[in-house]
């Protein structure tokens, strides 16, 4: 799918930029990460904002309807014009691994219909953002992993992860796994505002845990997101993001084709 990533690709999808959006765990900030990279990217080339999608392959813990699924919020926060059903086309109440939703809600997901089901998306947009469900060892199917969806993909991945006590070792352990199934990780960015994290004032693993990552992996850090980050103002989102993270790798992982007007990356 994608130039930037070693693997090859067997997916029956447009060939496109893309970036798979993964985690260290569930709760780790992967929805409000994606939202804000398709936010500054639609920012970017606002003559173009079509130019950018995204895509929820399977959800789990919420019912459609009450903007609490992923999907919902990914539209709402990146300010797309997409309907939730089309980010997601499945989705299943009990919050578990897609996998065991699935099989409870008498579903049997299979990952050549689940990679089906983003064909339309797939053929509006140029580049897409794909967020995965939980971690990247998360049982999608009932023989797959989210991390073969990656690899199926071809995508590069970036990795989110908390910023505090711990991440170290999840991290590491993410990109251990990635590599050895051949995956391109373009990078990782740390969250002080995941679901569990610890108050940064308490913690002063935060300070080093960027460093060590990028000592012991190789991966590029690219900044810690604040809390308090809103999922209401694409705009603002945007510019919070900008201002905490450097995306140059984001922009190298994701060459946008040059506007109309000649403008690329600013
Ligand atoms: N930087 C932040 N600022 C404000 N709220 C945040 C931030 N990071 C995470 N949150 C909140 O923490 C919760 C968990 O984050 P999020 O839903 O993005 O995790 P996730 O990794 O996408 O989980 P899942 O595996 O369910 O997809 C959400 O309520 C989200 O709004
Ligand atoms: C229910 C969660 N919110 C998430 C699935 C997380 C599965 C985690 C399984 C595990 O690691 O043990 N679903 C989702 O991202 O749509
Ligand atoms: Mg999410």
């Amino acid at each position: 799918m994608s130039s930037n990533s070693g693997s090859t690709s067997n997916a029956p999808l447009p060939h496109q930029n893309g970036l798979f959006i993964t985690g260290t765990d569930t709760g780790v900030g992967k929805t409000i990460v994606t939202a804000a990279l398709a936010a500054v990217l639609r920012a970017e080339r606002p003559g173009l904002s079509k130019e950018v999608g995204v895509w929820k392959p399977v959800q789990s813990g919420e019912r459609m309807g009450a903007g609490r699924t992923d999907a919902e919020r990914l539209v709402q926060a990146a300010g797309l014009t997409d309907a939730p059903e089309e980010l997601c086309a499945y989705t299943f109440e009990a919050p578990l691994a897609p996998a065991v939703a699935a099989r409870l809600a008498g579903v049997r997901l299979t990952i050549e219909a689940v990679i089906a089901s983003a064909i339309p998306l797939f053929q509006r947009y140029g580049t897409m953002l794909v967020e995965g469900a939980g971690g990247a060892a998360v049982p999608l199917t009932e023989k797959e992993l989210v991390a073969d969806l990656i690899v199926k993909l071809g995508m590069p991945a970036l990795i989110v992860a908390r910023s505090g006590l711990g991440t170290v070792n999840h991290t590491l352990l993410t990109i251990d796994k990635l590599r050895s199934m051949g995956v391109t990780i373009a990078g990782v960015v740390l969250n002080d505002g995941a679901a569990t994290a610890t108050s940064s004032c308490d913690d002063p693993s935060v300070n080093g845990n960027a460093a060590l990552i990028e000592q012991y992996s190789g991966i590029p850090v690219w900044g810690t997101l604040p809390r308090g980050l809103p999922e209401h103002s694409p705009a603002q989102l945007a510019e919070r993001t900008r201002k905490a993270l450097d995306l140059s790798a984001l922009k190298a992982a994701l060459p946008m084709a040059p506007a109309a007007g000649g403008a690329d990356w600013s």
